[in-house]
């Protein structure tokens, strides 16, 4: 517990920053870059020190171990960590007041839910919690690009399904239409899974790929300018709102319905399903997520419970099929690989 503390405002004061790579230095001077107390510093650096995040070098010096770097504030693992702690444990701890509120029940969205409960703003929607503060919005979406999230041991999606045949029909299908979008990712961040996507297939044309998010989101994506994201298309979309782009091959909705109630997940993929080309059957949106079992393994409940803190829910194969055939579609295959709980789930119109 106090290792959480401590590493929490540590990474507030971004005073793993301040460590120099290879040398060390003094909580004095720790304390004096954020003009507080060497006493605070020192004790709170004492407990970091304790369980080995940090590595004292004499007394009142420290220096990086092995692991601390990741908590500075460009590493995507820190910022993971403290969606953890806000989206997490933040909430659990206003399990109390939520439940004294509403009731034992589940949150359904983005408002009304133990994370907006927790920032003294239950009825705000906790997308504009997170954009009115520009930190709370960069650390997410760094968060989102974590390697292991993207492509390691949870799978990234190209590992899961094989996007190949996309490639190969840009680059044989001679009367398909060069102009149509074969990829979009609905709710993809900086782009970090179309990235992945793209290296993992590189005869998938970037241009006939689209990458759509919140305003802020596409704006911080542009503004970010990944020369592997170039060719891509970059579109503010709010996916509540009907899909801009008709007949692409590939919606992906890669870790956004679990954010989500059932009833707001029917509304999304039905947008998509209204998408889909009714020329083409091979079109599909593809939706990755974790998929839960029974009972939940460790990964399955810890994940489950982060989103009932902001209104969604990680799901069954049951739970799928239910929304999927609710937005007028059937789920044609579940692809999974081993040792993750993270699955593709393959939908097709009915
Ligand atoms: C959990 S993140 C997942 C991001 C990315 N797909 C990934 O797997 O890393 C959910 C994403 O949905 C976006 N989002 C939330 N509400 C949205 C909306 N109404 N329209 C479009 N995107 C939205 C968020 O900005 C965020 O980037």
């Amino acid at each position: 517990m106090g290792e959480i503390g401590a590493t929490y405002m540590f990474m507030q004061w971004k005073l793993f920053d301040k460590i120099p790579s290879g040398r060390s230095i003094s909580y004095k001077e720790l304390a004096a870059s954020i003009n507080g107390e060497e006493s605070v510093v020192a004790r709170i650096g004492g407990m970091l020190v304790a369980t080995g995040r940090l590595v004292q070098t004499s007394s009142g010096h420290v220096t990086h171990s092995a692991t601390s770097k990741m908590f500075t504030s460009e590493s995507p693992a820190g910022a993971l960590f403290l969606v953890m702690l806000e989206h997490g444990l933040r909430g659990y701890l206003h399990w109390p007041e939520y439940f004294a509120r509403y009731g034992v029940k589940e949150a359904t969205g983005p408002t009304n839910n133990p994370y907006t409960v927790s920032w003294g703003h239950p009825e705000t929607n906790m997308w504009e919690i997170i954009a009115a503060d520009e930190e709370k919005q960069r650390v997410f979406a760094a968060g989102m690009r974590t390697t292991d999230s993207i492509a390691g041991k949870y799978g990234g999606p190209a590992s899961i399904y094989n996007f190949a045949w996309l490639g190969d029909l840009a680059s044989a299908e001679v009367k398909h239409d060069k102009q149509r979008a074969l990829v979009v990712d609905v709710g993809g961040s900086h782009g970090a899974t179309l990235k992945h996507i793209l290296e993992a297939n590189p005869s998938l044309p970037a241009e006939r790929c689209v990458l759509q998010d919140r305003a802020e989101v596409i704006e911080e994506a542009i503004q970010r300018d990944d020369p592997a994201l170039r060719a891509v298309r970059r579109m503010p979309h709010d996916f509540n709102h009907e899909q801009p782009v008709k007949g692409a091959m590939v919606y992906l909705l890669r870790r956004v319905l679990h954010d989500y109630g059932d009833g707001i997940c029917i509304r999304v993929l039905a947008r998509l399903a209204e998408a889909l080309p009714r020329d083409d059957r091979r079109a599909r949106v593809l939706i990755m997520d974790q998929v839960v079992s029974d009972p939940p393994s460790p990964g399955n409940a810890a994940a489950d419970l982060v989103m009932f803190n902001i209104g969604g829910k990680e799901r069954t194969p049951g739970n799928f099929d239910y929304i999927v055939r609710e937005a007028g579609m059937r789920v044609v295959k579940i692809h999974r690989r081993a040792g993750t709980e993270v699955g593709v789930v393959e939908c097709a119109l009915l």
